[in-house]
């Protein structure tokens, strides 16, 4: 099986793939979370350090943009190729309000010939390799029979499909009818992405998909970093490899990010998951939550790796 790990804005970016890449490996490609694509194909800060090689040594890569518009694609795509990628993303799934009013990410699948129009466009101009990571709809599951078919004209270098509509954002089941319908159709490579939380969850997916061999988590990963190692080796998450890692993690924001107050706010939004892994969190998750200095969150940190253990599902 080939692990992915997902995009996630806020969680996947240079640090966290560093870090993850010296404690845990075992991922076949990182994506990094979405570059919005613009006519000027000028990359803010915060992105271009997301993506430039010196902060990716040794880690597989793809960039993702965010776009309806072919020529912004395109550019960006040719910005991109300049760091030496040979792979880009099309996000057709971000939810977030703000980007499908803009009928971009989920919101281009509910404009399917504006869609084929865009991919003949990028697909004419552009020789490096494109994936596509899409929902199954935006308002219905049963928009994705017209975007396969559409998806199908092209020749993508593999189509990751997370089997929920716009509509749903993270809540209710992935559509694992309609994923399997599109394993028939896809003429494309496909990857599975969705709900993947745990070596249970992985286990129950394959045997329902025994042909599949690629798959991208999200969540599951940021809940336990260890999961693809977990599932690859056969072994349980390690505390003491766990507490390496969030060491890493912490220094270098603090060495990256100014004053407590932002190297705070990241290392919450990763405990939101990872706290999961661990026996009666709950007090320690709310004081993570509450700590405003850094002395207060190495405490809690402290006390929670002395006091607690790994849960066994980990
Ligand atoms: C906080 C957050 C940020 C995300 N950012 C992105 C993103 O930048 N690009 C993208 O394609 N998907 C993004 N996603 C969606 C994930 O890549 C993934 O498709 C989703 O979480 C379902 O997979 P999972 O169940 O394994 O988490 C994001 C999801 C979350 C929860």
């Amino acid at each position: 099986m080939n692990f992915y790990f997902a995009p996630m804005e806020g969680l996947t970016g240079y640090v966290y793939r560093n870090a993850h890449k010296a404690y845990f490996n075992h991922i076949d490609k990182y994506f990094s979370p979405f570059i919005i694509a613009n006519q000027s194909a000028r990359l803010k800060t915060k992105e271009l350090n997301d993506i430039i090689p010196e902060n990716n040594k040794d880690i597989v890569l793809v960039p993702q943009l965010l776009t309806n518009n072919a020529n912004d694609f395109i550019h960006m795509t040719k910005k991109v190729q300049t760091f030496g990628y040979d792979e880009v993303n099309l996000n057709l799934g971000c939810p977030s309000g703000t980007v499908v009013s803009k009928g971009r990410g989920a919101g281009f699948l509910s404009k399917p010939k504006e869609l084929d129009t865009f991919l003949e466009e990028i697909f004419t101009h552009l020789s490096i390799k494109i994936s596509i990571k899409t929902r199954i709809g935006k308002d219905s599951p049963h928009e994705f029979y017209e975007l396969i078919e559409i998806y199908n004209k092209y020749p993508l270098e593999e189509l990751i499909i997370h089997p929920r509509i716009q509509l749903d954002f993270y809540k209710n089941k992935p559509n694992l009818a309609i994923f399997k319908d599109a394993l028939t159709l896809s003429k494309n490579p496909v990857c599975y992405n969705g709900d993947l939380f745990a070596a249970k969850e992985y286990e129950a997916f394959c045997s329902d998909f025994p042909d599949i061999n690629t798959v991208m988590i999200g969540r599951g990963l940021i809940y336990n970093p260890g999961l693809a190692m977990g599932i690859k080796t056969n072994t349980k998450l390690d505390k003491n490899l766990l507490k390496d890692f969030h060491h890493r993690l912490y220094e270098d924001y603090q060495n990256i990010l100014f004053g407590d107050k932002n190297v705070l706010f990241k290392m919450k939004e990763v405990w939101y998951y990872m706290i999961e892994s661990f026996t009666n969190h709950s007090k320690y998750a709310k004081k993570i939550k509450k700590a405003q200095r850094l002395t207060d969150y190495d405490e809690v940190i402290t006390s929670l790796f002395a006091e607690q253990e790994i849960s066994e599902d980990r």
